[in-house]
């Protein structure tokens, strides 16, 4: 079975606007709300792709109820610990072609939430399959994914990991099988600036050699990704075409390498349906469907390096 975990899930508030002109009173041009958060998202491409997955975290007040109402009209399993405070909107601004975003403030999470949390994870099995991603609501230590990794780990669950800052470069010494930070993630790891496609790949097999981590996958949105691990190392190109709404790539590319991976076993092939899933959503307003991502596939060119 495959479990997402958002510990900090958002209904994601999305506004289009011909300009934005701060300081003046704003009105959109058109708007809609979704739910959100990387885990969430990972369960809701995957359901497009016909894979079952169930998604745990945290959810409350009135914004969580609309996440479960969301994923439960979608068939989509969840079991979520319920919170008194609501879970936070996250806003998503589309202006003159420039995508800003401004990501909410997290619920507390309190020691006995937690608790009930981490009992859920207690009962998961060998062969399961746990995607950790997004950020950590501020009351849980920077090492909280790494604790769950370690946990996990010991059962035989295959963990995934998407996040960033202390919280990923903590869960890393806990070698998750998989992650997918994006190149400006992989700058900010390493302390270090990453100018051309040589600087990711020395750094990705950094991750890949010392940290053990069995695939590493670094996404560049328009310029593709590059994979390093025991797949090899190559470069996958992104399809052209034009970015309506890149909210969600990122957790589309995590999702199309689970579903690569699990269908077909090989590193390359996964890969490539990472590139093509977060490329057909960033080319549609939501996230993408199958038919669109296999429309995308053989558009990917992969360039063994
Ligand atoms: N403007 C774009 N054009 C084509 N593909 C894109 C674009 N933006 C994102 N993608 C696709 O989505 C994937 C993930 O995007 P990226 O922006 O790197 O992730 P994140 O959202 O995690 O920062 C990329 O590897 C690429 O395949
Ligand atoms: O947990 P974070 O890092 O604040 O990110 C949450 C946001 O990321 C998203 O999951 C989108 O992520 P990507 O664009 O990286 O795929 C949104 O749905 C959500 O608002």
């Amino acid at each position: 079975m495959i479990y997402t975990v958002t510990l900090n899930p958002a209904i994601d508030y999305v506004v289009s606007l011909d300009a934005f002109h701060p300081g003046e009173v704003n009105r959109s041009a058109s708007d809609y709300k979704e739910a959100g958060g990387k885990g969430i998202n990972v369960s809701r491409v995957l359901d497009r792709f016909d894979v079952s997955t169930t998604a745990l975290g945290f959810i409350g007040g009135f914004t969580g109820k609309y996440i479960t109402d969301y994923l439960t009209d979608m068939n989509i399993e969840h079991d979520f610990v319920s919170l008194q405070q609501d879970t936070r909107i996250n806003v998503k601004l589309k202006a003159a072609g420039e995508e800003s975003e401004v990501n909410g403030v997290s619920p507390t999470i309190d020691e006995e939430a937690y608790q009930t949390f981490i009992a859920k994870l207690e009962q998961l099995k060998e062969g399961d399959i746990v995607v950790l991603a997004g950020s950590l609501p501020s009351s849980l230590p920077s090492d909280t994914y790494k604790e769950i990794v370690a946990m996990l780990k010991q059962k035989g669950v295959m963990t995934i990991l998407d996040t960033s800052g202390t919280p990923l470069t903590e869960a890393l010494k806990a070698s998750p099988a998989f992650v997918k930070p994006n190149h400006h993630e992989l700058a900010e790891l390493f302390d270090t600036e990453v100018k051309n496609d040589a600087d990711v790949v020395t750094l990705a097999k950094r991750l890949h050699e010392e940290q053990q981590i069995d695939h590493v996958l670094i996404s560049m949105a328009k310029d593709g990704a590059i994979y390093v691990g025991t797949g090899g190392v190559m470069k996958l190109s992104a399809p052209q075409g034009t970015a309506v709404n890149s909210v969600g790539a990122g957790d589309s590319a995590v999702a199309g390498f689970i579903y690569g991976w699990q269908s077909l076993e090989n590193a390359e092939a996964a890969a490539k349906y990472a590139v093509a899933s977060g490329s057909a959503t960033a080319f549609s307003k939501t996230l993408c469907t199958k038919e669109e991502v296999e429309a995308l596939l053989p558009t990917v060119s992969i360039e063994h390096i």
